[in-house]
């Protein structure tokens, strides 16, 4: 039987959930539409990895390879380890039996334990949920909602000195080698040491025809040196020292960079201490935060610490999370994560945070050069002409090569660490060698797999939204690197596959094609970006965080390759600081419209499945009431003693009722609505009443990876009138 699901996650967008989705499964019900949930939070994948609930995420991504799928997907927690093990930690108080994380796996137990928690963390539910290629845009209300309400933009200063510092040689995207697989084989990775050793790194590799498989590495004696060097180029420019990677989604890679980062800016600390830390499994990948909390226990404690304090004073002025609570940028690898961090720092002039508390300039490290350009053209472009104005500037959209764990991001049972020095080869069944690196210690080496129907079904993405939006397309693809030249003959093979007569159509490399949506932009004219998968996450956090001020507004659509689809909701995080701050003072600032977005395709979408024309009506509804909530400006206010994300979602569910109750197309539905919307609009203000009053002292969720659903259900639905009024529904 056809349903939707509606994913349980993490953070914010679950408080939210809390408040919403009562509201959307009474109005639902209404209608014949049925809604179920599933659990694929952080908290959950643990528990199902050591069977203690079902694996919702399994299922999942089995649904979304039928035509079935109905997945309404929400944000959640892509854990790095120090995250982990918060959870794990809360999970055993609340009393499940599960093991400790463990630092240092040696027994095969540990071993089996260790690759449990692997699966758990990291990007793990988007790129199985993901069978289909990415649709995400500003629907045209919210984009002249953000022109009428234009959000405050730092001023660029043409004397800023903020600037990226990349590699541009000895990384990913200069040792890049790239192969199209001629037909279906199976392939191996080994190392082969100089002394002749071969040790497979990974073998039983399924390659499809037409399939681009790239290897490259990172050259980590280069990445050192390049690092050293910006650390004091920081110094001597006097501006922040801040590194930017994407340690969740890269689970394997950037962590390991973020480690070298952490050594790099402590170099006498890991010279002195750095056999004792390791004896003592405290890793530089998990940051500073973890570092400090756990040297506590050893001997040289003090002294690790005096170190760290006096690496900081040392070093530049780094960039901080948190200046009052003394968090910087190397405490947590998830802290700061690029997709985010760049663009609220262009955002905001070209500032970051610093440890006195006071904005600065920064300098932003990428090692990787991959992308990099594209925040040095978009610096650039804010430094020449000033910063952008959201309420002229045309869109960005973004259609994204992303099915199939397309590209990097497919990377992770991929990624080595060099054992020693040698080569690491892709070899093919008959023996070939198609791709070798000599290597060093340590050198990351990685693959990765772009599979050939969702290239071809991307090309086919971004020609509709080229033709149904009458909007320039460019590829995002730059011709002198090895997989992009690869990508770049398959468009060109497939675009004529297609009706792209008077379509505008362009191949750029990413840094021209940044300047080019931005020259674009600046004179309110719109240019869709189509991208791989990397910068379809990049560029849908960094164009709306400038047009809209943030993705959490944004429509992100995902047609799934076989049928089906799965709604993204927003194109952004789960916001970590937005549960803080209710916990503090019960004040929720997250913006669900994300949510009312997703869900008006999918009722569509379900209407077909199920041949429910009345979930066709809720659709219809839900989208011209979302269209009076950007009107009303209905989100949450952002100020204690203004409405929270609960009281969006009472307009949201009076202005729902509303259009229901008016429509004429389906006169029970209007006649179930009409007692409701008159209710909900009576009781206007002793709903928002009782919904505010609640603001000011701190509530109590009972957990926060896995909140007590009792407890966080009365903090989020706070309004006995409201919960009345829904409940007269059934
Ligand atoms: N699709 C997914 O599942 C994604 C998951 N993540 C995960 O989310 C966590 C946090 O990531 P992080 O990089 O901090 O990014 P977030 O997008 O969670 O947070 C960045 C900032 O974006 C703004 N924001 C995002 N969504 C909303 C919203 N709906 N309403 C209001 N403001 C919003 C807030 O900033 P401001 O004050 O500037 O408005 C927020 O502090 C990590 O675990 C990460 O892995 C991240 C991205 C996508
Ligand atoms: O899966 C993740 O960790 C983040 C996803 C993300 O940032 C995106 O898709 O935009
Ligand atoms: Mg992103």
């Amino acid at each position: 039987m056809a349903k939707i699901i509606y994913t349980h996650t993490d953070e914010a967008p679950l408080l939210a959930t809390y408040s919403f989705l009562p509201i959307v499964q009474a109005y639902a019900g209404k209608a014949g539409v049925d809604i179920e949930t599933r659990d694929i939070s952080l908290s959950g994948r643990i528990l199902a990895q050591f069977g203690l609930v079902d694996d919702a995420l399994a299922e999942l991504g089995d649904l979304a390879k039928t035509p079935e799928a109905n997945i309404i997907k929400l944000p959640n927690v892509s854990a790095s380890v120090p995250q982990l093990k918060a959870a794990v930690k809360e999970l055993q108080e609340q009393g499940f039996e599960l093991p400790d994380y463990p630092e240092n796996p040696q027994s095969d137990e540990d071993k089996a334990t260790r690759a449990k928690y692997g699966k758990a963390m990291g990007s793990a539910v988007n790129p199985v949920l993901r069978e289909g290629n990415s649709d995400r845009r500003a629907p045209l209300s919210v984009k002249n909602y953000a022109k009428t309400h234009p959000h405050r933009m730092g001023k660029w200063s043409p004397d800023s000195k903020t600037n990226v510092a990349t590699m541009g040689k000895d990384d990913f995207r200069s040792n890049e080698q790239s192969v199209v697989i001629p037909s279906d084989d199976t392939l191996t990775i080994k190392h082969v040491a100089t002394d002749g050793t071969e040790t497979v790194l990974k073998d039983g590799l399924k390659v499809l025809a037409g399939e681009v498989v790239d290897g490259t590495f990172m050259d980590v004696a280069a990445l050192r040196r390049f690092l050293t060097e910006q650390i004091a180029r920081a110094k001597a420019d006097d501006v922040l020292f801040s590194v930017h990677l994407k340690a969740t989604m890269m689970k394997v890679s950037d962590p390991i960079i973020f480690g070298h980062v952490v050594q790099a800016f402590f170099p006498t600390l890991f010279e002195q201490y750095g056999e004792q830390l390791a004896a003592a499994g405290i890793s530089p990948n998990d940051g500073l935060g973890g570092l400090l909390g756990a040297v506590a226990a050893l001997p040289e404690g003090d002294a690790i610490k005096a170190a760290v304090t006096a690496g900081l004073a040392d070093g530049p002025a780094m960039a901080m999370v948190d200046s009052d609570k003394g968090i910087t940028n190397l405490h947590v690898p998830s802290d700061v994560i690029i997709d985010a961090s760049m663009p609220a720092m262009i955002r905001g002039g070209g500032h970051m945070w610093g440890p006195d508390g006071n904005e600065a300039d920064t300098l932003a490290v990428i090692p990787d050069s991959s992308y990099a350009g594209v925040y040095q053209a978009t610096i650039d472009d804010c430094r020449t002409h000033g910063a952008l104005d959201p309420s002229t500037m045309g869109s960005v959209p973004n259609v994204g090569l992303m099915a199939q764990a397309a590209e990097e991001y497919g990377s992770h049972d991929k990624t080595f660490e060099a054992p020693s020095a040698g080569t690491i080869q892709v070899v093919n069944s008959a023996g070939e060698v198609l791709i070798s690196h000599d290597v060093q210690p340590g050198d990351i080496w990685r693959a990765c797999q772009t599979k050939d129907a969702p290239i071809r079904d991307w090309v086919k993405l971004a020609v509709t939204r080229a033709r149904a939006s009458s909007t320039p397309a460019v590829f995002w693809l730059d011709e002198t690197r090895a997989h992009d030249a690869n990508l770049i003959a398959k468009v060109n093979e497939y675009l004529p596959e297609h009706d792209t007569d008077g379509l505008t159509i362009e191949i750029m490399a990413p840094a021209a094609a940044t300047t080019y949506s931005l020259e674009r932009i600046r004179k309110g004219e719109d240019t869709i970006s189509v991208t791989g998968n990397v910068l379809r996450d990049y560029n849908t956090d960094l164009f709306p965080i400038l047009e809209l001020g943030t993705s959490a507004k944004m429509l992100s659509v995902v047609p799934l390759m076989n049928g089906g689809g799965l709604f993204e909701t927003g194109a952004g995080g789960s916001a970590p600081k937005h549960v803080q701050q209710l916990v503090k003072e019960n004040y929720l600032r997250w913006d669900s419209l994300g949510e009312f977005f997703a869900l008006v395709p999918s009722l569509e979408l379900y209407a077909e499945q199920a041949g429910t024309p009345g979930a066709k009506v809720l659709a219809d509804a839900l989208d011209r009431a979302t269209g009076t909530f950007l009107n009303e400006d209905k989100s949450p206010t952002r100020k204690l003693g203004g409405i929270d994300n609960r009281g969006s979602h009472f307009y949201l569910a009076l202005y729902w009722a509303q259009e229901l109750a008016a429509q004429t197309e389906d006169a029970d539905l209007a006649a179930a609505f009409k007692p409701l919307a008159d209710k909900l609009a009576a009781d206007e203000k002793t709903i928002v009443d009782e919904l505010i009053a609640v603001q000011g002292s701190p509530a109590d969720i009972g957990g926060y990876y896995r909140p007590d659903d009792a407890k966080a259900d009365a903090v989020m639905r706070p309004s006995a009138t409201l919960n009345a009024a829904l409940a007269s529904l059934a």
